[in-house]
């Protein structure tokens, strides 16, 4: 359902470095646009024959203005619309090396056309040329982020078109829908319309409206996964809760002292836990004090608890009978529980109904058991596995989703009576569900988007 995105019309063309610039072994360099094959006709040793599209060929690349030869390697040509961009576009895999890339670059800067390419604007001629959808690109974009595994992973769900997929299915389905009801606007007054049709539009929006909130009610595991699982350590003071946020840190990234109170600020620690992305947030122990820094320690604490998506609650297994109400308070079914610091306490019965472990940071006892047992917790939460429903990766998808599930709402509350209200709905639905894979008012978006690409991606 989805051809062009926005027609900024691409007459220049652009090229890039699309490997990491200096000493390496290859060097990629594109060049996507009109020029392309005269990029190659002005750079490329034989330039007589033009290149078979889509075959290696085997070339000497020379200086365009003076033919000293600069180098010797491998070029390949994409016809149009067949490349990444969908515009004509060339590749050039050369040796690697800073004086070498820069005469390169030089050498293409001077061929009549050619232009460097700004940050991510072959992936964006792609997307204007329909080779990808939005949500194709973010995906691109987030694997090429990716920091963890189960990151990587749900980036390809998206890059791969899963999710746009659904998206358009979805869009489709309501067109479909719409389309019943626009033809009770044409025909309601002749007799070639059943009552049927009503009924049917009404069946397909019920079902477009479960399967969006099946979407929705996804615990945020998509969003979360690609920001990173913020897991906020609390609890009284002493606990040893900045003694665990060292050891995940592997050093004395907080300060440590026998004294309540140590930790004032909230501090943060990103980390590959089993191949989830975690981060970590040490926070100040949480007790009544008249102390004025310490009780903006805590008031940040609180936010820091409320800002996380998991909490784990630090408790010394010496303190246990005595955990001061406002922290029990704290303690739902869904938090972790830490009992610390068995050297020195008498093991006990862990309760029932909780995630919980007895350890000693101090001296590594129940330590494995614990990291075991967080890694399971994460998977079972925000794992994403490939026989999966594609997940909602970006705040932007929910939004539009969730509007879209309101208009189907208001759709489902109207009278029959009600087709052109009815009929708007559906549009404003549809239309919704196109913002997603941006087939509507994307320009802020795509800013946004490509600002963080790289250069020659
Ligand atoms: N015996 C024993 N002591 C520990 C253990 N873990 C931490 N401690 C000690 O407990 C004291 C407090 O540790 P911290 O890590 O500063 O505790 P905290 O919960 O961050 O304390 P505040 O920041 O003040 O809230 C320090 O003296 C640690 O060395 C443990 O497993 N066993
Ligand atoms: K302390
Ligand atoms: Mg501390």
């Amino acid at each position: 359902m989805l051809r062009r995105f926005v027609s900024t019309a691409t007459r220049e063309t652009f090229f890039a470095l699309a490997s990491p610039p200096g000493k390496a072994g290859v060097a990629v360099y594109r060049i996507s646009g009109p020029a392309a094959l005269q990029a190659y006709k002005s750079l490329v040793q034989p330039a007589a024959t033009l290149p078979k599209p889509w075959k290696l060929h085997r070339c000497t690349v020379q200086d365009p203005d003076t033919g000293a030869r600069l180098d010797d390697g491998l070029a390949v040509y994409f016809a149009a619309p067949r490349s990444y961009t969908g515009l004509d576009t060339l590749e050039l895999h050369l040796h690697s090396g800073r004086a070498l890339c820069a005469a390169v670059l030089d050498a293409l800067a001077r061929v009549p056309g050619c232009r460097p390419a700004r940050p991510g604007e072959f992936t964006r001629a792609a997307l204007t040329n329909g080779k990808m959808d939005l949500t194709q690109a973010e995906g691109l974009r987030d694997l090429l982020d990716a920091e963890t595994d189960a990151q990587r992973r749900i980036a390809r769900v998206a890059a791969e078109g899963k999710t746009r997929k659904t998206m358009e299915r979805l869009r489709e389905g309501v067109i479909g829908a719409l389309a019943r009801v626009e033809a009770i606007i044409d025909f309601g007054d002749s007799e070639e319309i059943e009552p049927e049709t009503w009924n049917d539009a009404v069946r397909r929006v019920t079902e477009l409206r479960e399967t969006i909130e099946h979407h929705l009610a996804d615990g945020r595991r998509g969003e979360i996964l690609r920001a990173g699982i913020r897991l906020a350590i609390f609890g009284p003071p002493n606990a040893g809760k900045s003694s665990l946020f060292n050891f995940f840190a592997r050093r004395e990234a907080a300060l440590v002292t026998p004294l309540p109170g140590t930790t004032r600020d909230v501090l943060e620690l990103s980390l590959d836990l089993g191949g989830f992305p975690l981060i970590l947030v040490d926070t100040a122990g949480l007790r009544e004090t008249d102390d004025v820094v310490e009780k903006l320690g805590i008031e940040r604490a609180r936010s820091a608890i409320t800002d996380a998506d998991l909490s784990l609650c630090v408790l010394s297994m010496e303190d246990r009978g005595r955990v001061p109400k406002d922290i029990q308070r704290l303690i739902t079914p869904n938090t972790l529980v830490l009992y610390n610091k068995l050297d020195v306490a008498k093991a006990f019965e862990l309760p029932a109904g909780q995630p919980a472990w007895t350890v000693s940071v101090r001296t590594g006892d129940g330590m494995d058991t614990f990291l075991a047992g967080l890694t399971r917790i994460l998977s079972d939460k925000f794992d994403v596995r490939d026989t999966e429903e594609p997940v909602i990766t970006h705040a932007r998808h929910r939004y539009h989703l969730e509007r879209a599930h309101e208009c189907l709402d208001a759709f489902l509350a109207l009278p029959s009576e009600e087709v052109v209200l009815a009929a708007q709905e559906l549009r404003y639905a549809a239309n919704e569900l196109g913002r997603v894979v941006g087939a509507v008012g994307v320009e802020d978006v795509l800013d946004a988007l490509f600002k963080d690409f790289c250069i020659g991606k």
